[in-house]
């Protein structure tokens, strides 16, 4: 009789069936050079609530160096980095996402980032001098970063043609926002090698911050769903960086900007590196359509509440739950 150990028991419950989704090259591409790109952004918002960023200038070499960091620290024997865990949330993670029973093909390490001035949660083992590379390349990749996710701001008030011009930027980049920045790594699976199934990698969801800056390296995985429901994969660009609406611009938008479901599907052959910048309000930051945006007879889709008041309730909720429901009108 075969017994099953645990570790075997995960697995099986993160196989998915071969049903691939389409590979999708209709994902928006804005040039960040180009005259049309508060437009482009905002059409992008409203259809997708996703899109890719080009010529964004910053150097591929903080991607890269960070990158290698992230992967020398997940190539580390699992008891060393079980030293900085276990996820709660932040910290080292590997399968549990979440405090609510969610699995994943992944392990991963959390930060909470605050903005003003830019710095991150260490972990032990980055206090250490042997860290400093990991240090620095997070330093120069997190505040690259946070002047790209302000210039995005500034073109969707733009593209909205709403003034201030940083009325959302300045909710991401004040001194209370509430950042999370997030590397994620799904290993190859042998078992799988060979065979037609894939695995359930990060199930789907909808981010609740405003908006996510995530690059990956150059693996397949990423998945969106479509207005109609259908999924399509996303195809991978290391050079570039995809953003995210979050479930909150959903809501500063009173609905014109869709938060995008999306989930990563690794297919257990090659390694996916992912880096995740989550752009969040300051807790006591109220959560309601921007007045600038709304019509004279138009009405909040949604009821009051703060950010930390709709934290607190995404962090009690399984990963694929309908976060903004209970808020609705
Ligand atoms: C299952 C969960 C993981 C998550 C917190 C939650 O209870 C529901 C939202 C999840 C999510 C998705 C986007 C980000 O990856 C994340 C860090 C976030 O802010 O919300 C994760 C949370 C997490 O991994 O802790
Ligand atoms: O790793 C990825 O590519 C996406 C992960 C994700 O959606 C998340 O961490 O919220
Ligand atoms: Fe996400």
């Amino acid at each position: 009789m075969v017994v099953l150990t645990d570790p075997a028991l995960d697995l099986i419950s993160l196989i998915r069936s071969p049903k691939p989704a389409a590979c999708f090259s209709g994902v928006p591409v804005v040039d960040l050079t180009k005259p049309d790109a508060a437009a482009r952004l905002v059409e992008a918002c409203k259809e997708f609530g996703f899109f890719k960023v080009t010529n964004h200038g910053i150097p591929v070499e903080f991607m890269r160096r960070l990158e290698a960091e992230a992967v020398n620290f997940f190539s580390l024997p699992p008891v060393e980095k079980e030293k900085s865990g276990p996820a709660k949330p932040l910290g080292y993670g590997n399968k549990r996402i979440g405090a609510n029973g969610d699995m994943g093909w992944v392990e991963y390490l959390l930060f909470a980032v605050t903005s003003k001035p830019l710095s991150y949660t260490p972990m032990d083992f980055l206090r250490e001098p042997s860290a400093c590379l990991f240090r620095s390349a997070l330093k120069e990749y997190l505040s690259a970063v946070r002047k790209l996710a302000s210039q995005v701001l500034e073109l969707m008030a733009q593209g909205l043609e709403i003034e201030p011009r940083d009325v959302i930027s300045k909710l991401v980049t004040s001194e209370a926002s509430d950042g999370i920045f997030r590397l994620n790594h799904y290993p190859p699976c042998p078992v799988l090698r060979g065979s037609n199934y894939s695995l359930t990698g990060f199930g789907e969801h909808t981010d609740p911050q405003i908006i996510s800056v995530l690059r990956s390296n150059n693996s397949t995985g990423l998945q969106i769903a479509l207005k109609d429901g259908s999924w399509v994969s996303v195809p991978p660009d290391e050079e570039s960086f995809f953003i995210n609406v979050g479930d909150s611009l959903q809501v500063l938008t009173n609905g014109r900007f869709r938060s995008v479901r999306h989930r990563v599907v690794a297919n257990g052959m090659e390694s996916r590196v992912s880096m995740i910048y989550f752009f969040g309000p300051p807790f006591a930051e109220k959560i309601a359509p921007l007045p600038q945006l709304m019509g004279e007879r138009e009405h909040s889709l949604y009821k009051e509440f703060t950010w930390d008041e709709y934290k607190k309730a995404a962090y009690k909720s399984r990963l694929a739950d309908n976060r903004l429901g209970p808020f609705e009108k």
